[in-house]
């Protein structure tokens, strides 16, 4: 690798660093519009900025962090200096550190991260033309959200309206959304699609209120073929925003366009959001995405590392989907820093690579998740004692969260069937399957379960 492209890979490690530690929109916002100059013997990292006001932010917020993250993959102290970027005056340089806080600059507000940068007439779509349904892998654990989005994509405004789309963090809703808006537009051009995060509409509420543009704010709103509307919990506790809402809802169904929402729970476990908008949230189609299963993270790990131009042998790829479960995001995280450490070592990629790239997330994972934490925290959940986890009882109220237990067991700890049978009171092997197969199947089936798991694996991942 030439020096030229070690220093471009050490600003790219940063990038995909921040992009794991930030909220999406944060790092769409401040991160990623962002250029840099990498000096050859890595020392020095030069980033450009739009503006004074960005200048400020990236220095007050994210500087420090950037040197700690280039000095720890370098290997060496590294100086970060930022630079607005001219329309026509040269490069004017400006000093860096200390990366303290500044108060009078900006406070963290919902929406206040895309302030700056809100379109005035605010018709940009705001689609990533990267997530399409092309890159959207399929397994059991999107299969029926894909198809639903995809029949919504292809003929709008028609079945399964609204399409709900519920699920943890990091599984790909927030993809699947943007992949029926791009799938809409390639198909035809001139529909009027928004993607928004429900941040960004509550502040635009906010704006509206306050400017009295609310003639605008419904023009641009009641106005679209598709809306696409990201985490709509955030909704909870903003009466205006759900009254605003709620009329953009119904304005847009009667025109027969089509509404597609994203949230980390189903309609009826929001909480804080009025009742007549919960009933319309669920009025459409409402549709899981489950943490991917092991063969889906399989694949999107080879597919994620060939579009980033390396492959990765399935051998290594089945040892990091077997080590990072919870989301895919997460896993994109653990490719990204794979990738860079092999490149940073000029080492090809294989298990070992992948476990000394990955050891601390490993290490963490270890030292959280073992069998008797999740009798405990299980116990915990249902209120019962830990010891009815080993005990012969079989009551229904203790039999059913024992299975859940074993269920967890076999999902998130490395232990084969007889080691846990062992570890729930000399429990034959077969118990174990029976149960985790009688879970993983109900748990298809039944949302409130789906929920409970929900809730423990968070729980237990920490
Ligand atoms: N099935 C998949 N195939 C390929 N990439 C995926 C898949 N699912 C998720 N991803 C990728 O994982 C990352 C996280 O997905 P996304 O942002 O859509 O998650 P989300 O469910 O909206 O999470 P959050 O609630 O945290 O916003 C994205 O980079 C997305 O492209």
């Amino acid at each position: 690798m030439s020096t030229e492209d070690i220093a471009a890979s050490l600003w790219q490690a940063c990038v995909d660093q921040l992009a794991q530690e930030l909220s999406e929109q944060q790092f769409n916002t401040w991160i990623k519009p962002l250029s840099a100059q990498v000096a050859d013997d890595l020392s020095r990292i030069t980033i450009f900025v739009a503006n004074r006001f960005k200048l400020d932010w990236i220095r007050a917020q994210y500087a420090a962090r950037i040197a700690d993250m280039a000095g720890n993959l370098s290997g060496q102290p590294v100086i970060i200096e930022l630079a607005i970027t001219p329309r026509e005056t040269p490069v004017r340089m400006a000093p860096v550190m200390p990366a303290v806080s500044e108060p009078d600059v900006l406070r963290e507000v919902p929406g206040a991260a895309s302030a700056p940068e809100e379109p005035a007439g605010g018709l940009k779509n705001r689609l990533n033309a990267q997530l399409t349904f092309d890159t959207l892998v399929e397994g059991s654990a999107n299969r029926m959200a894909r198809a639903a989005a995809m029949h919504v994509a292809g003929t709008p405004g028609h079945l399964y309206n609204p399409l709900f789309i519920y699920g943890g963090v990091g599984l790909g809703k927030t993809h699947l959304m943007h992949a029926v808006g791009n799938k809409l537009l390639a198909d035809r051009a001139d529909a009027k699609v928004l993607y928004i995060h429900a941040e960004q509409f509550v502040s635009d509420v906010v704006k509206a209120y306050q400017r009295k543009t609310f003639d605008e704010f419904k023009e641009r709103y009641h106005s679209l073929d598709l809306l696409l509307i990201d985490d709509v919990q955030f909704f909870a506790n903003k009466d205006r925003t759900q009254e605003e809402f709620f009329n953009a809802f119904e304005a847009l169904l009667a025109k027969k366009s089509h509404i597609v929402m994203t949230s980390d729970t189903y309609p009826k476990g929001l909480t804080d959001i009025h009742e007549r908008l919960v009933s319309r949230f669920d009025s459409g189609l409402t549709v899981a995405i489950e943490p991917p299963e092991l063969e889906m993270r399989v694949a999107i790990l080879i597919n994620k590392a060939l579009v980033e131009g390396a492959e990765m042998p399935e051998e290594v790829a089945f040892f990091v989907a077997k080590n990072v479960r919870s989301n895919v995001r997460e896993l994109e995280g653990a490719l990204r820093k794979i990738l860079a450490y092999s490149r940073f070592n000029q080492k090809e990629i294989s298990i070992q690579l992948a476990r000394e790239a990955l050891r601390d997330l490993l290490s963490i994972q270890n030292r959280q998740i073992s069998v008797e934490n999740i009798q405990k925290t299980v116990a915990d959940y249902y209120k019962i004692k830990v010891a009815d986890m080993y005990s012969k009882k079989r009551p229904a109220s203790i039999a059913r969260p024992r299975q859940i237990a074993m269920y967890l067991a076999k999902e998130l700890t490395q232990k084969s069937l007889p080691e846990i049978g062992e570890l729930f009171g000399g429990r034959d092997h077969t118990t174990v399957l029976h149960a985790v197969r009688k879970i993983s199947g109900e748990r298809q089936q039944l949302t409130e379960l789906n929920q409970q798991l929900h809730v423990l694996e968070q729980t237990l991942k920490g």
